[in-house]
């Protein structure tokens, strides 16, 4: 178990720049461990930019960050067996079975193949995947299946941090119920989760610390309590939409569907 004092995950001045476009400016967090962060903000706010930054997948930032009490710049990658991620977009090796993927997974983060295979195998059926399924090809799941998947091959090698970026995509409801229990269940033993969704009313409910970004830069981060409190709006949709100052919603459905109409 990880000291609960010490941050799992710090960032000080962090900025980056695709080009000349600037992406995040000057980003400051520290995380604790058992925390689950609802990492939310516009589409292009910089989320999946800062996730990837951390995972070592984009480089070219500038500031500081340290994973575990140890900097990443330093070119010592072993913190990352300690993570399990799962991206944005599904990009999995989907001509493998589960079987083959799961356990190829788990081989890579050190796990042996019939421990990876047990582990996969109960997993998978848990989450209503039975082996029938989990000896097919990837290819033939449906989007939720391949959801559950990556999900399965994030938390394999039970590792302390998790990056989940819109872990409930295409996952149908009871789907929905489950992963957001074992996401509880998970910071309760003191993992810690690091989340982006969209879909506001499972942050509100599920993430103790909601960081909200906006522009590249941070512009709410506490709970969902202190957030209300802040800004005297009731529903974390409408804290969002106040706080990124999106008020034409009507308007633009409206002249996208005056659009539409011309034919
Ligand atoms: N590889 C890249 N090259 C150039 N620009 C990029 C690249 N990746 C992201 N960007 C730009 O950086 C900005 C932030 O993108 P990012 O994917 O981090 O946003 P996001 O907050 O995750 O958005 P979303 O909610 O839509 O997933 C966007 O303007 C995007 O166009």
């Amino acid at each position: 178990m990880l000291n609960a004092e010490q941050p799992v995950l710090s960032i000080r001045n962090l900025s980056m720049n695709y080009g000349d476009k600037p992406v995040l400016k000057n980003i400051d967090m520290e995380v604790y461990p058992g925390q689950i962060i609802g990492y939310i903000g516009p589409n292009g706010a910089g989320k999946s930019t800062t996730v990837k930054i951390m995972l070592g997948l984009v480089e070219g930032y500038t500031g500081d960050i340290s994973l575990f009490g140890k900097r990443i710049s330093d070119g010592d990658w072993e913190y990352k067996r300690n993570i399990g991620y799962v991206p944005e977009v599904i990009d999995i090796y989907d001509n493998l079975t589960a079987s083959e993927y799961l356990t190829f997974v788990g081989e890579l983060y050190g796990l042996s193949w019939s421990t990876a295979n047990m582990k996969a195998k109960r997993l998978m059926h848990i989450l209503g995947l039975g082996e029938e399924v989990y000896d097919k090809a990837i290819s033939s799941y449906s989007k939720g299946m391949k959801q559950k998947v990556m999900l399965i091959s994030s938390l394999l090698h039970n590792p302390d941090l998790l990056f989940l970026d819109e872990p409930l995509s295409g996952l149908d409801a009871n789907s929905v119920m489950i992963v957001k229990e074992l996401m509880s269940q998970l910071a309760a033993q003191g993992k810690t989760i690091f989340y982006s969704s969209h879909i506001m009313d499972v942050v509100e409910k599920i993430s103790n610390r909601i960081v909200l970004l906006h522009e590249g830069r941070i512009v709410a981060d506490g709970t969902f309590e202190s957030l209300k409190h802040h800004s005297q709006e009731g529903t974390l949709e409408q804290i969002f939409t106040q706080m990124t100052g999106f008020h034409e919603h009507a308007a633009i459905a409206e002249e996208f569907v005056s659009i539409v109409q011309e034919v």
